[in-house]
């Protein structure tokens, strides 16, 4: 049997300690990556919730954004959370001009688009992919997905808005699986990581 993954969490910002915990119970070890040298020794990240123009900020700060693109195009298994989305999307709408992207995932992103913090909400969610019912998501600003190119396949719909999908070893999710005590997605990410291991 594959030993256990090691799945780091970017720490520059956001919701890190509910996504070390949910891994951590999805059979993952689990620990926070802040510099290059810590990326270099996970087997697959989480980009957690959070502010993504202040991400983007930090990642080039901490000398992680170049490191970051370089593991994301050589495969390396990836879940975005909301702002984690958005890190990982080729293209963004309603972002800063000066808001840097990883990449990772042909389709487009819009910022902020189902409103404003006090505009947040929750709702059952059928990912494809998961079994037993639907996720319970928690949308806080949350963007959507405007469209996707051909490699990437749509998971979940809200209200006719794309809010998960997935392309290769990519994963991305409006909302919050992490705040919810529904390690499901979680879960679905560690066996992608298990899958590039075996
Ligand atoms: N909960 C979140 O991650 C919010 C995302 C935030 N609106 C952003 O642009 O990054």
């Amino acid at each position: 049997m594959v030993s256990t993954p090691t799945i780091g969490v970017l720490a520059l910002q956001g919701d890190v300690r509910e996504h070390l915990v949910a891994l951590a119970s999805a059979d993952a070890l689990a620990r926070p990556v802040r510099r290059p040298e810590e990326l270099a020794e996970v087997d697959g990240l989480v980009i957690p919730g959070g502010e993504s123009t202040t991400m983007s900020k930090l990642a080039v700060i901490f000398g992680l954004l170049e490191p970051l693109r370089e593991r994301v195009r050589a495969g390396m298994p990836v879940y975005g959370t909301c702002a984690g989305m958005i890190m990982l999307a080729d293209k963004i709408l309603d972002g800063r001009e000066d808001q840097e992207t990883l990449g990772g995932i042909d389709m487009i992103v819009r910022r902020n688009a189902f409103g404003r913090q006090n505009e947040s909400f929750e709702a059952s969610v059928e990912v494809a992919g998961i079994e037993g019912g639907p996720v319970e998501g928690v949308f806080i600003r949350a963007p959507w997905v405007e469209s996707v190119g051909a490699a990437a396949e749509i998971l979940a719909v809200h209200n006719g808005h794309t809010v998960a999908v997935r392309q290769g070893n990519v994963l991305v999710t409006s909302f919050h699986p992490e705040l919810t005590g529904d390690h499901r997605v979680h879960e679905l990410f560690v066996k992608m990581v298990r899958a590039t291991r075996s």
